[in-house]
């Protein structure tokens, strides 16, 4: 498992345009290595950000997409094609745009899709899927993804991870039924963190004020059941991709000049 790393950049724009970058060349160096690559999105507003900044770069053109596969670290329990879904968000701010291989594009189930309303079966499927997916190599039921991107809430939440909630302490499933959440809607799918501590490369990209506390105590040595961001890991690298404000009470030794 990796150290963690921090890159804090000036503001929310330049930090999502800077992971659109980081996010191509590692797409274009996994392809020429392995010949596709994996990554892991996420929702939230610099998840989204990200991705939106993606569509506008240029460069985005330097990743093969018909040789991506795509997941998601949570998913909101909704109806296909509601706003708030990240799927419905992440196609808007990007997957409308680039040809990808619809067969490579790993949506969680919504809630009216093949197991109704039944979100432990739509999670259940999921880790099926990955499972299908993981290739001898991987060394498990998950894929080693080479990235997971990954947002953090307030209370330092990852995916559709709380902190003091079942789902943190699953030690086993690769992906989990939440529900109950503390912030809307309350029903959701997500990735553990085992399955997460999975890819080669976690990014936790978060922006404001809100966030700072919670960054804070992630990089300061907090448990991953009271902060679960804490417990989201690389295998080979654990990147903290802030702006200033997000990054305001990190401790000194992780503090570099702004990039
Ligand atoms: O609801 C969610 O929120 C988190 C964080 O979102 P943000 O807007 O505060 O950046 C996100 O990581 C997660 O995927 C999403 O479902």
């Amino acid at each position: 498992m990796s150290e963690p790393e921090v890159v804090v950049h000036r503001d929310g724009d330049l930090l999502a345009a800077a992971a659109a970058a980081r996010l191509v060349t590692r797409l274009v160096d996994a392809q020429a290595a392995r010949g596709s690559a994996s990554v892991v999105l996420t929702g939230g507003r610099t998840g989204v950000a990200v991705l939106e900044q993606l569509r506008r770069a240029p460069a985005r053109d330097a990743v093969d997409w018909g040789k991506v596969d795509l997941y998601w670290g949570d998913e909101r329990f909704l109806p296909a094609g509601h706003a708030e879904r990240n799927e419905t968000q992440a196609r808007a701010a990007l997957l409308d745009h680039v040809p990808v291989d619809p067969a490579r594009v790993h949506v969680m189930e919504p809630s009216d899709g093949r197991f109704g309303d039944d979100p432990e079966a739509a999670a259940a499927a999921y880790a099926d899927e990955l499972a299908a997916a993981a290739r001898p190599e991987d060394h498990g039921s998950v894929p080693q993804f080479d990235v997971c991107m990954l947002g953090v809430g307030e209370e330092g939440h990852v995916a559709s991870i709380f902190p003091d909630s079942p789902a943190v302490h699953e030690l086993e499933r690769t992906v989990v039924a939440v529900r109950n959440c503390p912030k809307p809607p309350p029903t959701r799918v997500s990735l553990t963190l085992p399955a997460i501590r999975r890819a080669r490369e976690v990014w936790l990209m978060t922006t404001g004020a809100g966030k700072a506390a919670a960054v804070a105590m992630g990089l300061a040595g907090a448990g991953e059941v009271q902060l679960p961001a804490a417990g989201a890991v690389g295998q080979r690298r654990t990147l903290w991709l802030l702006d200033s404000a997000a990054a305001a009470k990190v401790p000194e030794l992780f503090t570099p000049p702004l990039a």
